[in-house]
């Protein structure tokens, strides 16, 4: 029974955002290697906005669960040519990057936000140089490196924890002189999790949000593999590209409870459905 706590009073506009994805890598677990091409990258991120994405997240370094990392000057060969365009056109980009040099140089390229799946963890100076910037920083929950997150899986209980150890990465956000209301947080869904613990965080979402109540919070669930598993058919997961409307169905989820924003890979199909539920529940 989905129920809305009406205790989740978080400050988030009536209409969850949606965050519209662009790898530009060969490697991501989804889309990798269909916008490698940053021209090819750019058509793409220019499509989202007309189907209704209110940010671009621009990404050179697939975060895949056992992936090597990018080299980084690699990653910001492939991000900057992108996020220069559609910064031209206008367009609120965000750069899912967790290094200080990629930041650096993709704010001075005029990126509004760093989306740092590291919660400032991989880098901590990327902390300082958010704070001496006027962008804002997503803070996701994070355990480790792609090569190794997914044995860091031992949680007392998964909310608490994620909320405890991510409260512990906002204060030192803000230690670093990052001002609150700049910072975005993330439970990162998928990362360090088991299947099962990323359902019980995305259960947990209005608890989640009020852990947080005075921040902005973004949910990433967009063709993950728990999708897959929840979907399988004989034995097999149903495929990354074939999980957009399991994907939609919680993006609803996500926009009933009031979230501030989804980052999702299609977003027609996600903006439509979020649009409907809001209808219903305005
Ligand atoms: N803030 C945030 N950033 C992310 N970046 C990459 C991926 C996984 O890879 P993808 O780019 O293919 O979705 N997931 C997240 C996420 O859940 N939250």
């Amino acid at each position: 029974m989905i129920s809305v706590d009406p205790a989740n009073t978080n400050p988030h506009p009536a209409r969850t955002l949606v965050m519209g994805v662009v790898n530009v890598t060969p490697n991501s677990f989804s889309d990798g290697g269909m916008w490698a091409d940053p021209e090819v990258a750019i058509r793409h991120a220019r499509d989202l906005v007309v189907d209704g994405a209110d940010i671009i997240d621009v990404g050179g370094e697939s975060t895949r669960p056992g992936t090597e990392r990018t080299p980084e000057d690699e990653e910001l060969r492939r991000v900057l040519p992108v996020v220069k365009a559609l910064v031209a056109d206008g367009v609120t980009v965000s750069v899912d990057t967790m290094r200080v040099s990629v930041a650096k140089a993709v704010i001075e390229a005029g990126a509004s936000i760093i989306n740092d799946v590291s919660g400032g963890k991989a880098e901590p100076d990327i902390l300082n140089v958010v704070a001496e910037a006027d962008v804002d920083y997503v803070l996701m929950h994070w355990r480790g490196q792609s090569s190794t997150m997914q044995s860091l899986v031992d949680y007392k209980d998964v909310v608490t924890d994620v909320i405890s150890e991510t409260s512990q990465q906002v204060d030192a956000a803000i230690a670093a002189g990052i001002d609150r209301e700049r910072i975005i947080v993330d439970p990162g869904i998928g990362f360090s999790k088991t299947a099962e613990q990323n359902w019980q965080l995305i259960d947990a979402v209005d608890a989640f949000q009020q852990g947080f109540a005075d921040l902005r919070v973004l949910w990433g669930v967009s063709r993950k593999r728990f999708l897959g598993e929840l979907l399988a058919h004989n034995g097999q997961d149903r495929p990354a590209l074939e999980r957009d409307a399991s994907t939609m169905a919680l993006s609803t989820y996500f926009a009933l409870h009031r979230a501030w924003c989804v980052r999702t890979h299609e977003v027609r199909g996600n903006r439509d459905a979020m649009d409907v539920v809001a209808r219903l529940f305005s």
